[in-house]
C-alpha cells in the first residue's frame, strides 16, 4: 500500500464531539431508575395527547424517563447489544464549518466528487455535489442566499465575510420555523430542548449576547417586533433560543470523525452525559444508505446495554482528567457531573498515573500540591522527587497547548514541542494514557503524519508508526473496545504498517518495534483485522463499520493476499531448494 492519503487524513481530533470514553457500569443508572420522575413521556408514551412532542424518530426499544439529577434521558426499554444502531435521524438542521464550505457538499455533506462542487452563484458561499443536492437545499437556503449576500456587503473584512457557524445555523433554525410553522411538530420539538436560561454562568451572558445580536442582523430585523415571526415575542424567549443552541448542538462529523460543522436534533439532544458512555453518535456514511438520506446521524451501542437502563453518550473528550472534564462540562453545559467515573474520583486513574519507582508492574497516582506523597498501589513503594514530575507535567501541559495553537501555522515549531516533551514525561514513568502524554502522543503522530518527507524513508515511517502504537497503547486502557476513536486508532495504525517499507530492515534486527518484512506484513494484516472488528461495534453492525470499516476491510483482504505470496515465495524457495543427500555433507 502507498502511503499517499495518510496525510491528508491528518486532522484535528480534539474538537468538541459527542463521541467518546469507554464501557459504563451500570450501578449509576440503576441509582438514576430511583429516583425517576413519572415520565414525561414523548416516545410512543405519554407524549401523544399532551403538550409534548412525539420525537418522532424515536424507535419503541427507548422511551424518555425525567430524574431529578440530569432531567429527560433515554432509556432502553428491551436489552441492545453492542454495535446495535439504537437509532438514527437525519438532523433537524445542519451546517458546515466555514473551512469546509468549498470541501463539502452543503446538502448532504459529501466530500467535493472527482467532478468538482458547484458553487451558488447568488451568495457564492456554499456548494453542492450535484444539481439535485442544490435544489432540495434552496427551500432552507433562499433566505440565507440574500442573508449571506447582506451580511457580505456589510463585512468590514474579508475574512470576515461568511457568517460563523452558529450565527448561520441559528439562521437556519430560525428560517426552518417559520416555514414549518411555529406549533408543528418540528417546531415543538426543537422548542422542547433545554434550555439553561434561568442558571446561565456569568461567563455565558457575554457570549450569549453576542451571538443573539449577530443572529439578529444576519436575519435582517430592523425592530424587535419583528422577531415575533419566529415566535420571538421576549428579551427570555431569545436567551432561550441561545441556551437552547449552546447546550444542544453537536459536532457533525466525518466517518473517520474529522469535525465538519454543527448539527441540531431535538432526539439526539436528549440524551444525557456520562465519562463513560454506552453509546455515541456518530455519522458512518454506510454505503447502504443511499446519499439522499445523508447527512445521517446514528446512535450506536458501545456495549451490552440492560433493560432500563439509562442511554449515555460523553459530550467532551473523555481521555481528560477529572478537573478538566468537570470544568467543561460545567462551562458549556451548566452542571457536576456525577457519572460512574466522576463518582470514583478520587482513586487510581490511567488518566492521571505513574508507573511505581522500583518498577514492580504496579502504578502511583500523581502526586499534587496539596497531597505530595505517593504510593505504589502494588509495592506500597514512596515516589521520590514529586516537585520534578509535578514540573514536569506542568511544563507537559504548557507545551501541548502552545503545540495544539500553533499547528497549522507551523508545523515545524508544534513538532519541535512535542518531540522534547515527550521523552521527559516518558522519562518520569508518566503511564502511556496519563494526561498530558497521550494528548501530546496523539498530536505528535499527526504532526508526524503531516510532516512526512516527499520521498518516504524507512525512518519517518518507523517513527510515526511507534507514535501510533503508544497513542493506541494510551487510550485501549481508557476506552472500551468497539470505541469509534479506539478503532480508528488501531485502524491507522493497521494501514501505517501495510505502507510498502522503502528499505526493509535484515529480518535478523526484527526485535525493534515495528518490525520488517513478512512481520511487519502479519502485525499489519492482525492489526487491520482487529480494527476492522472495533469498527463494527463503534460505527454500527448494519453498516459493517461504516465508511472506515469497508476501507479497512478491503485493505486486510489486500494484506492477506499479499502474506499468502509471501507464504507461498517461502514454500516455492524451500521446495526448489536441493535436498542434501543423505550419508554425504
Ligand atoms: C443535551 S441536554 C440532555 C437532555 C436534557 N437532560 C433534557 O432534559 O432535555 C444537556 C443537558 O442535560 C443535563 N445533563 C446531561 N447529562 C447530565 C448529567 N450526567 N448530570 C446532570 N445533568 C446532565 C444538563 O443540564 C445539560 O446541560
Amino acid at each position: 500500500m502507498s502511503f499517499a492519503g495518510l496525510r491528508a487524513e491528518r486532522q484535528s481530533k480534539q474538537s468538541k464531539s459527542f463521541v467518546n470514553a469507554g464501557p459504563k457500569d451500570t450501578a449509576a443508572s440503576a441509582d438514576q431508575s430511583k429516583a425517576l420522575i413519572p415520565t414525561t413521556g414523548a416516545n410512543a408514551s405519554g407524549g401523544r395527547g399532551s403538550s409534548e412532542p412525539l420525537y418522532r424518530v424515536l424507535p419503541a426499544s427507548v422511551d424518555i424517563r425525567s430524574t431529578t439529577e440530569n432531567g429527560r434521558g433515554i432509556w432502553a426499554i428491551r436489552p441492545m447489544h453492542a454495535g446495535e444502531i439504537i437509532f438514527q435521524t437525519k438532523p433537524h438542521i445542519h451546517v458546515l464549518s466555514t473551512k469546509n464550505l468549498e470541501h463539502f457538499c452543503s446538502s448532504c455533506v459529501s466530500p467535493a466528487p472527482a467532478t468538482g462542487l458547484k458553487r451558488c452563484t447568488r451568495c457564492r458561499v456554499l456548494w453542492y455535489c450535484s444539481a439535485s443536492c442544490q435544489n432540495s437545499d434552496w427551500a432552507l437556503h433562499k433566505q440565507e442566499c440574500s442573508a449571506m449576500q447582506r451580511w457580505a456587503a456589510g463585512a468590514p473584512s474579508p475574512d470576515v465575510a461568511i457568517p460563523a457557524e452558529p450565527i448561520r445555523c441559528l439562521g437556519r433554525v430560525l428560517w426552518w420555523k417559520q416555514k414549518q410553522g411555529l406549533q408543528s411538530a418540528w417546531a415543538r420539538e426543537l422548542d422542547g430542548m433545554q434550555s439553561h436560561r434561568t442558571n446561565l454562568p456569568p461567563s455565558a451572558t457575554e457570549s450569549h449576547t453576542h451571538l443573539a445580536h449577530a443572529v439578529i442582523r444576519y436575519l435582517g430585523l430592523n425592530a424587535p417586533g419583528e422577531l415575533g415571526a419566529f415566535g420571538i415575542t421576549t428579551a427570555a424567549d431569545i436567551v432561550d433560543v441561545i441556551s437552547r443552541f449552546a447546550t444542544n448542538s453537536i459536532t457533525m462529523t466525518s466517518p473517520s470523525l474529522t469535525p465538519l460543522g454543527v448539527f441540531v436534533s431535538p432526539p439526539v439532544a436528549l440524551i444525557n452525559h456520562s465519562c463513560e458512555p454506552n453509546a455515541v453518535v456518530v455519522f458512518p456514511r454506510s454505503s447502504s444508505n443511499l446519499a439522499a438520506q445523508e447527512p445521517l446521524t446514528q446512535v450506536v451501542a458501545l456495549r451490552e446495554i440492560a433493560v432500563d437502563e439509562q442511554i449515555f453518550t460523553a459530550y467532551i473528550d473523555t481521555t481528560l482528567p477529572f478537573s478538566q472534564r468537570q470544568q467543561a462540562l460545567a462551562a458549556t453545559y451548566s452542571f457536576t457531573c456525577n457519572c460512574t467515573l466522576c463518582s470514583k474520583y478520587p482513586r487510581i486513574d490511567p488518566r492521571e498515573s505513574i508507573w511505581c519507582p522500583k518498577s514492580c508492574g504496579g502504578t502511583c497516582t500523581f502526586p499534587s500540591e496539596e497531597d505530595p506523597l505517593t504510593r505504589c498501589v502494588k509495592c506500597g513503594s514512596a515516589v521520590p522527587s514529586t516537585d520534578s514530575i509535578l514540573d514536569a507535567i506542568r511544563i507537559g501541559q504548557e507545551a501541548l497547548e502552545k503545540a495544539t495553537t500553533v499547528q497549522f501555522n507551523d508545523l515545524e515549531k508544534a513538532l519541535q514541542l512535542t518531540t522534547n516533551i515527550i521523552p521527559i514525561l516518558t522519562s518520569h514513568k508518566l503511564l502511556p494514557s496519563s494526561h498530558p502524554l497521550l494528548a501530546l502522543t496523539r498530536l505528535h503522530q499527526s504532526l508526524l503524519l503531516a510532516s512526512f518527507p516527499p520521498n518516504l524513508t524507512q525512518e519517518a515511517l518507523d517513527n510515526v508508526i511507534r507514535a501510533t502504537s503508544a497513542s493506541v497503547t494510551g487510550i485501549s486502557e481508557l476506552l472500551c473496545r468497539g470505541h469509534p476513536i479506539r478503532a480508528l486508532a488501531l485502524a491507522e495504525l493497521g494501514k501505517l504498517l501495510a505502507v510498502d517499507e522503502p528499505s526493509p530492515r535484515d529480518s535478523k534486527t526484527n526485535t525493534v518495534f515495528p518490525p520488517s518484512g513478512p512481520a511487519r506484513l502479519r502485525l499489519a494484516y492482525e492489526t487491520l483485522v482487529q480494527a476492522h472488528n472495533e469498527l463494527k461495534i463503534g460505527f454500527g453492525e448494519e453498516n459493517e463499520g461504516g465508511e472506515v470499516g469497508h476501507e479497512i476491510r478491503e485493505m486486510a483482504v489486500r494484506v492477506e493476499k499479499e502474506l499468502a505470496v509471501w507464504k507461498q515465495g517461502v514454500k516455492n524457495v524451500i521446495e526448489d531448494t536441493p535436498k542434501p543427500k543423505s550419508g554425504k555433507r
